[in-house]
């Protein structure tokens, strides 16, 4: 039998990447089934950082896979609005969209993390909903942890004092106890919390949950949620899903060529890449230390520097027109034979070139299984959103990364930052580029283990089928 999903990611690039990846997996798994992707417009009104790519996906034909791409229209120049809002202004064109398919062969909606309020328009259809999420499976549980407490009236954010707080909180699925000033500043804040919390109880009406990890690589958390514990849905991990395309050198983009000729001039392993994400950026006083930090560590390195946004909530951080005002006098000079400041990076690419031996990352999920992929260890300094709590996995739970800094208070989204000095920074790229660490041996053997996952046979292959299977299951 002949089955259709819909499927509806969030339109920020770091969502809507992955979620490409997963439902190309899904129309490879199986022959009847087919999906459409509903893209719909970005929050900012511009489409910056996914337009090309969304450009390029829609002249890739392919019979069991289309994009819908929904126009941003009247929104174009608008005042960005809060994500919940902006999804739930888009249910009627979506219903317009989902009113073109054939629906006797609807089998079900997946809608991104961000995107639950379209539970509501698979509700009405008489579908099921499934959600995918983006982020680790130690994230997800902690997100149904801490709507459990909050529900029965064990967890008070008005109790906690965030910056100060030495509290931890004794989390099941975790091996130690969790510093409160770790969690993601909306699991903190008296206004988001709510928010938070009912995404989460949205969460548990779905039929099942996808998510971008590896069963080899959070073997506790995942047990943990299908044990029953914290009463969720079926989770399936069936990741990594990294998008690999722009690994190649793609000769119409000079900037990338030149970054990957530079890198392969440099001996293997020897390069730390610096890069913080989509909305990763520092004031002056941060970049200050970094340079030094880099300067004094003697180490070659690729620098990715974006230039803060006067209010990132509204407008993304952009590039530098001139990099010698904000970096150290002589900076240039000193280091010119052996590093290279960048605006936007081809991550992936850099990624996978030979030169590459460390990555200091803001902890984005997809920036974590990138580098996982290529066998590249990671120096965390996370930055925003849940970054502090995969820090904490993958340097305390799973010995897979170093740090910049540990338990690093704020979230550079509402404007509150540790400054972290260059000593600190230094230690930490020091660390990571040691040649025979416990952490790159680590790292290599879980890089292995995310290969194996993917292929026949594999623990992600697997939990892809059994998922396949439960929808055709769930069809009323
Ligand atoms: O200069 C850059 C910066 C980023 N990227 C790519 O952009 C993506 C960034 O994704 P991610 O590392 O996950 O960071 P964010 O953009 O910050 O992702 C958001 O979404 C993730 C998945 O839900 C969360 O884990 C993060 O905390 C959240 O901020 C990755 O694929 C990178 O390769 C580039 O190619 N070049």
């Amino acid at each position: 039998m002949k089955s259709h999903l819909v499927f509806i990611p969030f339109s920020g690039i770091s969502h809507l990447r992955s979620a490409v990846e997963m439902a190309k997996l899904l129309v490879d798994q199986d022959d009847r089934l087919s999906v459409t992707v509903i893209i719909l417009p970005s929050r900012f009104g511009d489409e910056t950082d996914s337009s090309a790519y969304v450009a390029a996906l829609s002249v890739a034909p392919n019979d069991r896979l289309r994009y819908e791409i929904i126009p941003g229209g009247d929104q174009q120049n608008a005042e960005p609005t809060w994500i919940d809002i902006h999804i739930e202004n888009q249910k009627q064109k979506v219903r317009r969209a989902v009113a073109k398919l054939d629906s006797s062969t609807l089998a079900g909606f997946i809608v991104d993390m961000f995107c639950t309020s379209m539970i509501d328009v698979a509700n009405e259809l008489g579908v099921p909903s499934y959600l995918f999420y983006t982020s680790n499976s130690g994230a997800l549980a902690l997100a149904f942890h801490v709507q459990k407490m909050y529900d029965e009236k064990k967890y008070d954010v008005g109790e906690l004092d965030l910056d100060n707080s030495e509290d931890e909180l004794v989390v099941p699925f975790l091996s130690r106890p969790y510093p409160v000033k770790c969690l993601p500043r909306l699991m903190l804040s008296k206004e988001w919390l709510p928010i938070f919390v009912n995404q989460s109880r949205r969460f548990r009406e779905m039929k099942g949950i996808l998510v971008n990890t590896v069963a080899e690589l959070e073997p506790y958390v995942l047990e943990s949620l299908s044990s029953g514990g914290l009463d969720t849905p079926p989770v399936y991990p069936v990741g990594p899903l990294v998008h690999l395309e722009n690994q190649v050198d793609d000769s119409k983009d000079e900037t990338k060529s030149e970054i990957l000729k530079w890198l392969e001039e440099q001996p293997a392993k020897s390069v730390v890449f610096l890069c913080f994400g989509g909305l990763g950026s520092f004031n002056e006083e941060q970049v200050r230390e970094i340079a030094v930090a880099l300067e004094r560590s003697g180490q070659r390195f690729l620098w990715s520097l974006r230039r803060p946004s006067p209010d990132v909530m509204k407008e993304r951080p952009g590039e530098y027109t001139n990099l010698e005002e904000v970096l150290p006098e002589g900076f240039f000079d000193r280091t010119k034979e052996r590093g290279k400041v960048i605006g936007w990076a081809p991550q992936v690419a850099i990624l996978a070139n030979q030169a590459i031996g460390g990555f200091v990352t803001h902890c984005g999920w997809n920036s974590m299984l990138e580098s996982l992929w290529f066998g590249v260890p990671t120096a965390a300094w996370p930055l925003y959103a849940e970054q502090k709590f995969n820090a904490f996995e993958m340097v305390e739970e799973l010995g897979l990364a170093v740090e910049i800094k540990r338990y690093w208070r704020g979230d550079i989204l509402v404007g509150a930052a540790d400054l972290v000095m260059a000593e600190e920074i230094e230690r930490g790229i020091k660390q990571l580029m040691e040649e025979d660490s416990e952490v790159r041996k680590r790292v290599k053997e879980m890089s292995e283990k995310c290969h194996v996952a993917l292929t026949d046979g594999g623990s992600s292959r697997i939990a892809l089928q059994k998922f396949i299977e439960d929808v055709k299951k769930n069809i009323i």
